[in-house]
């Protein structure tokens, strides 16, 4: 298997060198050159195996013995094995008729993004240490990337961890579960900006080489295949539970940078019968406009009660740009320089109608959102974060017909105490493990919106120069 870019211009590569990679050299994201498939007997015989079973199955075909499958399967089994607080790893909940939520908060962060970085954090390590190298990871989040990223990462001497978060704009949960960690290869910076201005700066030390190489950057934000790849995973648990292949089944999903719904496209390309997919926005509602009017327009962010997606720049979208034009790299090329220039891109019409074709899109008000967690605790006995929230207030219009619904639970609702307790009058506690989280010492640098000054702060800390 080997992994283009979606700008045409930067190296081919196998799956550990993307592992490595990050971003691509020409600015674009690696996807697989052609999509692997599973068949339906395939895909039938992952009914009643474990979670870690079926992820080698699926994130194999990605790898394409490019790591040993021993190897592969031994991470595999040690990133899902006693890591996460449920058996099934991501448990299905019913909470109507035809209505699932897939729970993904079960991980050491409490988000969907501990599932990934579980086994991503294995994977460099084992990449880099194979080849007798070390890395500096560089990667932006709206909260919840960051701690995952963190607790994945503490203490490998393989690698320096430099998480940058918009300062003020995420809960003080997330904060915590970030700036508590005090392991010398771990560095939270608080950003004077937004998420997107972080993701910029991430972007902006990835495309200036001399940098690059110097510090010898990896990422892992969903810009990183590997983070994808192993999201795919859940989507294929959740549907042969419920049924696949001989069901289809339709997946809502709470979307930022559009990684998690992107890992749900590529399950769809790989034979799972997937029937809807449902993006679902908060007030910041670019996709949702997008999937409206074919036109891609920042407007600028609104911090809302789900801050890990007050997202405009979303990342992954360029990947299904990519496939929605044909994967014509030098149009996604064209219409990515269009949006850096004037914070906006029309889709060609035959990309536009691809999009429609394969998604829905809504979006959840603050008061739509506190109205559905506040119903679904009285009717439901069920407390659901903002963010699952916002999915489900969105799906409840996709529901109703033969196939069933899944929503992706993204977040523990103790994440979000504030917004939760508003809205429901329940206060939602943290599991024991972090119960002393919030009296913990914390350890952060600010820093300006300044590409400049952040490359200097990572300099000075990175141990690959040492
Ligand atoms: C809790 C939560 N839900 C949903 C999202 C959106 O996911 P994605 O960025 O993959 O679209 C995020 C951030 O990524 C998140 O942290
Ligand atoms: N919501 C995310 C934003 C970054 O997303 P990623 O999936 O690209 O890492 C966060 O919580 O940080």
């Amino acid at each position: 298997m080997r992994y283009v870019s979606t700008r045409g211009n930067a190296p081919v590569l196998g799956f550990s060198d993307v592992v490595l990679a990050g971003l691509a050299r020409d600015g674009g994201l690696y996807v697989p050159e052609t999509w692997p498939t599973l068949d339906a007997a395939t895909i039938a015989s992952f009914a009643g195996r474990s979670y870690p079973d079926v992820a080698f199955e699926v994130i194999s075909r990605f790898v394409d013995g490019d790591i040993a499958d021993a190897d592969l399967k031994a991470m595999i089994d040690a990133a899902y094995t006693g890591t996460f607080r449920h058996p099934a790893v991501t448990p299905l909940v019913q909470i109507a008729p035809d209505h699932f939520l897939l729970e993904l908060f079960h991980g050491p962060t409490l988000a969907f993004k501990d599932v990934a970085m579980q086994l991503l954090a294995r994977l460099m390590d084992h990449v880099l240490g194979r080849r007798g190298a070390r890395a500096t990871i560089v990667g932006a989040t709206s909260g919840d990337t960051g701690g995952a990223a963190i607790e994945a990462f503490r203490g490998r001497d393989n690698t320096d961890i430099f998480i940058l978060f918009p300062d003020g704009r995420v809960s003080d949960v997330q904060r915590r579960q970030m700036t508590t960690v005090l392991d010398a290869n771990v560095h939270c910076i608080a950003l004077q900006g937004t998420f997107d201005d972080a993701q910029g700066l991430v972007k902006g030390m990835f495309n200036h080489f001399a940098f690059r190489d110097e510090l010898r950057l990896s990422g892992v934000n969903s810009i990183n295949w590997g983070r994808i790849a192993a999201q795919v995973v859940y989507y294929f648990v959740a549907a042969v539970a419920l049924g696949a292949p001989a069901r289809k089944v339709s997946f809502t999903v709470p979307t930022g940078n559009f990684g998690d719904i992107f890992a749900g496209y590529v399950a769809k390309k790989m034979g799972l019968p997937i029937d809807r997919l449902v993006i679902a926005t908060n007030v910041n509602d670019i996709l949702a406009r997008t999937l409206e009017t074919g036109r891609y327009e920042a407007t600028g962010v609104v911090p809302s009660t789900s801050p890990s997606m007050d997202i405009e720049v979303s990342s992954n979208f360029e990947r299904l740009v990519f496939e929605a034009c044909g994967r014509d790299a030098p149009t996604v090329t064209r219409l990515m320089q269009t949006l850096t220039q004037s914070g906006a891109f029309a889709l060609p019409d035959a990309a536009f109608a691809a999009i429609r074709s394969e998604f829905a899109a809504g979006r959840a008000s603050v008061e739509a959102t506190a109205a559905l967690i506040r119903r679904l605790r009285s009717e439901a006995g069920y407390l659901i974060d903002t963010h699952g929230g916002n999915g489900v207030v969105v799906a409840e219009a996709f529901t109703g017909g033969p196939v069933p619904m899944v929503t992706l639970a993204t977040a523990h609702p103790a994440k979000f105490p504030d917004a939760v307790q508003a809205a429901s009058g329940e206060r939602p506690a943290l599991p024991a493990f972090l119960g002393d989280l919030m009296e913990r010492p914390e350890r952060m640098t600010v820093l300006a919106n300044d590409l400049a000054a952040v490359e200097a702060f990572v300099r000075r800390r990175a141990r690959v120069l040492a």
